[in-house]
């Protein structure tokens, strides 16, 4: 039997496919024309392209899917599934105050924010994206895991829906949550017919991308963490302890009976690829002295606004003064964001989340030997790249294991 990991990421969508050993047996990705203007209907066009690119001997022997999507990406659909209007990306900053400038959780302003636009009246289920994707494939909406959820304001100890919540008038579009890797249900008789899916495979409560990149890595041991670098920068550290903190931007999902303490900041790849092609980033980077510092003080983001370290939403991009040198100019960004991430893992500790003793770095920064290096050095602990980081091999693994993932 095969099992299918779907990542959304936030510039492109991949698929996995791994046999019953573990091993990879297919990957596929495509890749969003412009990712910032990425809606529902490139997801859904991927997905089915991602499921039509699997060898049909693969397909026809699929055990299990499981979807992750961009956490804090979110949809109004009717009864059908159709979507209601344009979705509200992750980093989408429109509904960010809430209503009566009373904070609220990110994902729930999102939809509160969108039940107010032109032609949502009919909106039967609010989703996350990876919710929606997983409702195509069984035609069952109203369905979540809670680590999608978090953001709308799931609360992972009762493991239900805050009293408050319930009684906003968003509460009857919100779907019903589950442990990540539960069975939603079996594929549905269309797609199935369509792509020649084993009509029993199952598809599974997902996840987010960043924490399918986390289970990608194997990492099981409380103090061990996979920092993402992607297109944002992720922190995620295994602890026994949960900490949350609004005022820096920390939020613990939970990961069976750990937590996944953490957070999400702006800066990134993202900022890296405004200025440098991936070719040049490699190029550039080898040319970099990772021991002599740059002697620049940068905070390197895409656009003003920050999540973590601190929760910031007017900070401004710090990339001045910029030298002539390249060269120069990558290193201090590669130590701006290394500052960024230990800052980030300093205020885990100073919450009290577990001592970190391990990074393995995930994403398309994670090849870069030479920011490992300067990591390591601002980290102060052993930096490691990881064999497995593709956050489609995670859902993968996630479709294999289902609730069982998670210690
Ligand atoms: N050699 C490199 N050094 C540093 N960053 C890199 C390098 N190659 C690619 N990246 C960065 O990795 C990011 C893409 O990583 P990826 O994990 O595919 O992102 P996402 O899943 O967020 O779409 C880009 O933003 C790019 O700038
Ligand atoms: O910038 C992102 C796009 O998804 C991050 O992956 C995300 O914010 C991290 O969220 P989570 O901790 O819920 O996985």
């Amino acid at each position: 039997m095969f099992y299918l990991g779907l990542d959304f990421g936030t510039s492109g969508a991949r698929a996995c496919v791994i046999n019953a050993a573990g091993g990879v047996a297919f990957e596929a990705s495509v890749k969003y024309v412009v990712p910032q203007q990425q809606d529902t209907a490139d997801w859904r066009a991927a997905l089915f392209d991602l499921l039509a690119q699997i060898p049909r001997a693969q397909r026809a022997a699929l055990a299990a899917i499981a979807v992750d999507g961009t956490s804090g990406t979110v949809l109004l659909a009717d009864d059908a599934l159709e979507p209601l209007a344009p979705a509200l990306l992750y980093n989408d900053t429109r509904a960010s105050a809430g209503t009566d400038g009373v904070p609220l959780p990110g994902s729930l302003a999102k939809g509160m924010w969108l039940m107010q636009q032109a032609g949502t009246v009919h909106a039967r289920y609010f989703l996350h994206q990876a919710d929606w994707l997983a409702a195509l494939l069984t035609g069952v909406g109203g369905m979540s895991d809670y680590h999608n959820a978090l953001k709308t304001g799931f609360d992972p100890c009762t493991l239900d829906w805050p009293a408050w919540i319930q009684a906003l008038p968003i509460a009857q579009l919100l779907p019903r949550v589950v442990p990540p890797g539960t069975p939603l249900a079996r594929i549905n008789r269309h797609p199935a017919r369509h792509f020649n899916v084993n009509p029993a495979c199952i598809v599974r409560a997902g996840t987010t991308d960043s924490i399918a990149a986390f289970i990608a890595t194997g990492v099981a041991q409380p103090g061990d963490a996979v920092t993402s670098l992607g297109t944002t920068l992720v922190l995620k550290l295994l602890s026994t302890t949960r900490v949350e903190s609004v005022e820096y931007g920390v939020y613990s999902h939970r990961f069976g009976n750990l937590w996944l303490a953490g957070g999400a900041s702006n800066s990134g790849g993202g900022v890296l690829r405004q200025f440098f092609t991936d070719a040049a980033l490699v190029e550039l980077s080898m040319k970099i002295h990772p021991d002599q510092p740059s002697g620049l003080d940068y905070y390197p983001l895409p656009r003003p606004g920050e999540r973590f370290p601190v929760h910031a939403p007017a900070l401004l991009p710090r990339l001045e003064p910029r030298p002539v040198d390249d060269v120069r100019f990558l290193h201090g960004m590669l130590e701006g964001i290394a500052r960024i991430e230990a800052l980030g893992y300093a205020r885990l500790a100073e919450l009290g989340a577990t001592p970190l003793r391990r990074v393995i770095s995930a994403g398309g920064g994670s090849k870069n030997e030479v920011w490992r290096h300067i990591r390591e050095k601002q980290l102060g602990v052993p930096v490691e790249t990881a064999q497995q980081g593709e956050a489609a091999f995670g859902a993968a693994r996630l479709a294999q294991a289902g609730v069982k993932s998670f210690p």
